[in-house]
């Protein structure tokens, strides 16, 4: 097999709790998290000679050692010492810099394709566990679906798929940097999640119940620092969302519906009104293994 197309998804954070900051910088966190159908492309193809390229036709994101996508691909070569090279085309849907973790998803996305174009045979489980030396949420990207998120966001138990619904996600064109976001949270002032709560709705397919424990406790950084993202969450509920909150360290924020009219609704109201919105299916299930 010369070349291979893999589906990179994005996440969404049903809910985001920060246990606190650990003595390595990070913070301890508690997440549930899942994918859904927004999604990068790429296509994977073996070189004879050495190099990894990244072809993308976006600005916005970079195209040398910078990028996770190549980062995924130099840590698989130097990790196998594999001669041969990859060209990574990358389609990108998902919005750049967003708390939907577009880069993450598309390193997951090479670890997983590339494990098959070099024939390196590796289990999810050492993908993902080679991912986290990538960024502390590339380790959910290689399973998706849907999983409780612990450690640094490394620690993955599965969860089964949340009932189905629309999901509508709303980026304003706003930059946040998710280290400044988690620097400025001050823990003293947090209201945690009630993360038993939320996994206990998905387990019994409790729409409702996931919807009154949808909460992120970065949510409060956020809005502090762009008001705009916390009128836009305002507004959000008031065009009908069932429940609605700001993806990790945001700028997007999402809703969700389960009837289609309302959906129709809240993504009429936005379109207009802010830079990208889309509706799309929750995803639930895990990636397929490629
Ligand atoms: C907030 C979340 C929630 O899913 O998502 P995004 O908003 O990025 O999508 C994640 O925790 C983001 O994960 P990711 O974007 O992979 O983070 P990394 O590259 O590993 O780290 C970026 C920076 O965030 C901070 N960081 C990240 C993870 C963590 N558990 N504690 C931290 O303090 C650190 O300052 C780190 O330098
Ligand atoms: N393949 C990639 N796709 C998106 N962003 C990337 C990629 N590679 C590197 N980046 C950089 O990573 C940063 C965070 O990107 P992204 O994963 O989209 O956001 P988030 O961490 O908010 O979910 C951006 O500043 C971007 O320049």
């Amino acid at each position: 097999m010369l070349k291979l197309l893999v589906k990179a998804p994005a996440k969404i954070n049903l809910s985001l709790d920060v246990l606190y900051k650990r003595t390595d910088g990070y913070h301890e966190l508690e997440m549930v998290m899942t994918t859904v159908d927004l999604a990068d492309r790429l296509e994977l193809e073996l070189l004879n000679d050495d190099r990894i390229v990244i072809h993308s036709q976006t600005r916005f994101v970079p195209d040398d050692d910078r990028n996770l996508a190549y980062k995924a691909a130099k840590l698989l070569k130097d990790r196998f010492n594999i001669k041969s090279g990859a060209s990574i085309t990358i389609e990108k849907n998902i919005p750049v810099a967003a708390g939907l973790a577009g880069g993450s998803s598309d390193a997951a996305a090479v670890l997983r394709g590339m494990n098959k174009l070099w024939d390196l045979r590796l289990t999810l489980d050492e993908l993902a566990e080679l991912g986290a030396e990538i960024g502390s949420d590339v380790s959910f990207c290689v399973y998706g679906g849907t999983a409780l998120a612990k450690g640094r966001g490394e620690i993955i138990t599965p969860l089964p798929p949340p009932p189905n619904c629309w999901v509508v996600l709303a980026k304003p064109a706003i930059g946040v940097s998710t280290a400044e976001v988690y620097e400025h949270l001050n823990l003293n002032e947090v209201i945690h999640p009630n993360t038993k709560a939320m996994v206990d709705a998905i387990y019994q397919g409790d729409y409702r119940g996931i919807c009154a424990n949808l909460s992120n406790v970065l949510e409060s950084v956020t809005f502090k620092y762009f008001p705009k993202v916390k009128h836009l969450k305002d507004d959000m509920k008031r065009f009908g969302a069932d429940a609605v909150l700001m993806s990790g360290s945001g700028p997007t924020v999402f809703a969700l519906v389960q009837h289609d009219s309302r959906m129709q609704r809240l993504y009429n109201g936005l379109r207009g009104y802010c830079h990208q919105v889309y509706a799309v299916r929750l995803l639930g299930k895990r990636n397929e293994f490629s």
